[in-house]
């Protein structure tokens, strides 16, 4: 329900929100500017010592104004015609015309009414009523995401956009929620829906006959300092027994220009201080500095706004393709997916289909999103989760183990867990692993065993459905059929041979990228925007299963390049290595986004070995603001397979790599990047404790022994790879 009055709300208005927090964030600019621009007048200058300066140059003065900024604005009426003029306090000079300039005008009438009439106000009052929406759902949205408000400020995990959404929130909501209610007061303000609370001194008659004091010589002028000025009025010489009329912050008094002794005060109501405290609020009049940080807050808004559409989006992605999707509130079943790439929410579409057609209101979504308050009639729910990064989460799902481990009370329904993995790799299924921990630690009830999914086989998922229908008392046997994913081809354009001659045969294969339109950039289509350390899928002729390699490019770059190394038999990196150019082949792309660096400008000791080191030099590439990277590489022989040898001479010579160490396993020495590792323990040891972060690339022997030697390293500096991979400092795509 929360997440209904977040999002829609949302897309629907968020150009209407954009416009005015733009705009807002614009105007928030002036109230500054106008307080250094105009005079400010001296500390002791009285009401009296400015009238007399003003009146001095007009004798025909009726009025003068002083906004907080200091600005002094006066209008007088001579020879029959009106006049104004913004007036330096010092001298009572003209300084310039009080008409706003026009950028101000046209900005100000877009943000209060969209350059319409009392149509385009209400408009923009509704834009206010849903940015406070907006914020107040997002606040709750932010404090459930992060575990409580007490955690207000942990640290946010999970995918970049998803991130920079909450980050962004955090600072910004407060300001937002300000922002929104002071601006629908003043509209009603201006509608009368607020009693303006606004009294008149009485107009008590000043004493007939008598000729006008000097303005110094009135008492309360002569005491009241020009800083707390608002307004002055003048009598009016054809209005007989007319008064002074002075408005300071304190309320407002009529005056006998004849005695100099005041006739009647009035201070102001309470709403009329309240909205006078509003309308501060909303447009730092009188509060720059605030105005000014209001301002900063109102341009996290089309980030927002962005990053926001951006999540629902990759939702929809996914989500809108299962039919037949019972509302949370309702669903009995409920299925969470926590997946990378995609294939799991391809059984969950299958689970869900048997499952309704077997008479359950049955539910799909995301395990990001999980909230056990969605579902509160779930007899049962039935987790898919894929595993990645050595037994981690996928990235959308990070976090969730966590929250499901301190959910104070579990779902009453009781939960079963099916992980899908590879076997080939050490924590297989992993995150589902760790699920089902969590799951126990909140005390949440389990309804059967975990189930294991190899390599998306569709023999496991049938064997498993079987033992769920039995578990939940419905007869279920499903088949799979693996939807084919969308490729587009590739044209290779180079190859660069390595390795013949020590039986490690590697090429480097560089592919042009398809054209894309703006629109397909914008929408992130197929290649159009990946980042070195993202994978492409590729589906070799004679087989339906994808086999994956880390690109060594990002699409910055202008082409795809791999490292391939072939091996005996092997069907798919048997038909890339014999690639020649003009040749193509079809592939898909798959994120990795937990596999980049870190942004900032700390250190990155990238660790690689044989085609490992693929993505690292795409790092290296992408490194054109001369970070410090070292790079620890492992070949053969320096002769023959020494990977980007001369690219990296050259990223050297230009700043982008600051260290090369080469280890060769067929050399004399015979030695291996552990071993680099190990000879060069204390400058690796001070880099960690300079907050470095370890990338590390290749096979599971090499980041096995790898692991081990930064252990020893790391405990030096009082870390270790298990303390720096929660810092997201150690991260490995290993295969
Ligand atoms: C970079 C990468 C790392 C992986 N790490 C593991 C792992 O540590 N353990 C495991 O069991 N499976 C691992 N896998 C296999 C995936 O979990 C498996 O292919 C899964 O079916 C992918 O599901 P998805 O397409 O829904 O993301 C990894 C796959 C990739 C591409």
């Amino acid at each position: 329900m929360l997440r209904f009055f977040h999002r829609w709300p949302g897309l629907l208005a968020l150009v209407l929100v954009l416009l005015l927090a733009v705009t807002g964030a614009a105007l928030s600019l002036y109230p500054m500017a106008e307080r250094l621009a105009v005079p400010q007048a001296e500390s002791n200058l009285s009401v009296a010592d400015l009238a007399t300066r003003v009146a001095t140059a007009h004798p025909g003065i009726e009025q003068i104004r002083r906004a907080p900024s200091g600005r002094v604005v006066a209008w007088w009426f001579e020879g029959g015609t009106p006049g104004a003029a913004v007036i330096d306090p010092a001298t009572g000079a003209e300084i310039g015309s009080p008409d706003p300039a026009f950028g101000l005008r046209f900005l100000t009438d877009l943000h209060r009414k969209l350059m319409l009439g009392d149509g385009g106000r209400i408009t923009a009052a509704v834009g206010a009523g849903l940015m406070l929406l907006l914020s107040v759902s997002g606040a709750f949205l932010v404090a459930r995401r992060m575990g409580g408000w007490n955690r207000w400020f942990a640290r946010a995990r999970g995918p970049l956009a998803s991130r920079l959404h909450t980050e962004l929130a955090r600072f910004a909501i407060g300001g937002l929620v300000l922002s929104s209610v002071t601006g629908l007061w003043m509209t009603a303000s201006v509608f009368s829906l607020i009693p303006d609370g606004a009294t008149d001194p009485a107009p008590e008659s000043a004493l007939p006959g008598l000729a006008p004091l000097p303005l110094a010589e009135i008492p309360l002028f002569a005491e009241t300092p020009a800083s707390a000025l608002k307004e002055l009025s003048f009598p009016s010489s054809d209005l007989p027994g007319d008064s002074f009329k002075l408005t300071t912050d304190g309320g407002a008094a009529r005056i006998d220009p004849g005695t100099g002794q005041m006739l009647s005060f009035t201070t102001p109501g309470f709403f009329e201080r309240v909205t006078e405290v509003m309308v501060m609020l909303h447009t730092g009049q009188g509060a720059e500095t605030l105005g000014l940080i209001l301002g900063l807050m109102a341009l996290a808004v089309p980030v927002l706004g962005w990053t926001g559409f951006t999540q629902w989006r990759s939702a929809q992605t996914y989500g809108s393709r299962i039919k037949a999707n019972a509302a949370p509130m309702k669903a009995q079943t409920v299925i969470l997916v926590a997946s990378e790439g995609g294939s799991t929410w391809g059984f969950a579409r299958t689970l869900h289909k048997g499952l309704t057609a077997a008479g359950l209101a049955v539910h799909t979504g995301a395990l990001s999103r999980f909230d056990p308050a969605r579902f509160p009639h779930a007899e049962r729910f039935a987790i898919l989760a894929a595993t990645y990064g050595e037994g981690e989460a996928p990235t959308a799902a990070r976090g969730v183990a966590e929250r499901i481990a301190r959910l104070k009370t579990p779902p009453k329904a009781p939960f079963a867990v099916l992980g899908f993995g590879d076997r080939s790799f050490p924590a297989f299924c992993g995150y589902a692993e760790t699920l089902v921990a969590a799951a126990r630690t909140a005390g949440w009830a389990e309804m059967m065993p975990m189930g294991r999914v190899d390599r998306q086989s569709a023999q496991d998922f049938t064997r498993w459905s079987r033992d769920f229908g039995a578990a939940i008392g419905v007869p279920l046997d499903l088949t799979h059929l693996p939807e084919r994913p969308s490729t587009e081809a590739l044209t290779l354009v180079s190859r660069r041979d390595y390795g013949a001659e020590v039986q490690a045969p590697t090429t480097i294969l560089r592919f042009a990228l398809p054209s894309y339109t703006l629109l397909h950039r914008l929408a992130g289509k197929g290649f159009s925007c990946f980042e070195a350390g993202d994978l492409i899928g590729i589906l070799p002729r004679g087989s339906e299963v994808p086999r994956f390699y880390s690109l060594a490019s990002s699409a910055r770059d202008g082409f795809l390049e791999i490292c391939v190394r072939r091996h005996p038999g092997g069907l798919c990196s048997g038909q890339l290595t014999d690639l020649a150019p003009g040749d193509r082949i079809e592939g898909f792309l798959r994120r990795n986004p937990g596999f980049r660096p870190q942004p900032g400008r700390k250190p990155v000791i990238l660790i690689g070995a044989g085609t490992g080191i693929g993505p690292l030099a795409g790092f290296l590439r992408a490194n054109r603001r001369h970070r410090p990277m070292h790079l620890y590489f492992g070949a053969r022989s320096p002769q023959s397979d020494l990977l980007y040898g001369e690219d990296c001479a050259l990223w050297q010579q230009s700043g982008q790599l600051t260290r090369l160490t080469t280890a060769f396993s067929r050399s004399e020495a015979r030695s291996y990047v552990q071993d680099a590792l190990r000879a060069d323990a204390e400058a690796v040891a001070k880099l960690i404790k300079g907050g470095a972060q370890i990338m590390v690339c290749g096979g599971r022997e090499m980041a096995e022994a790898v692991r081990d030697a930064l252990s020893e390293i790391a405990a030096r500096v009082g870390e270790s790879p298990a303390s720096l991979k929660e810092k997201g400092r150690y991260v490995e795509d290993v295969y």
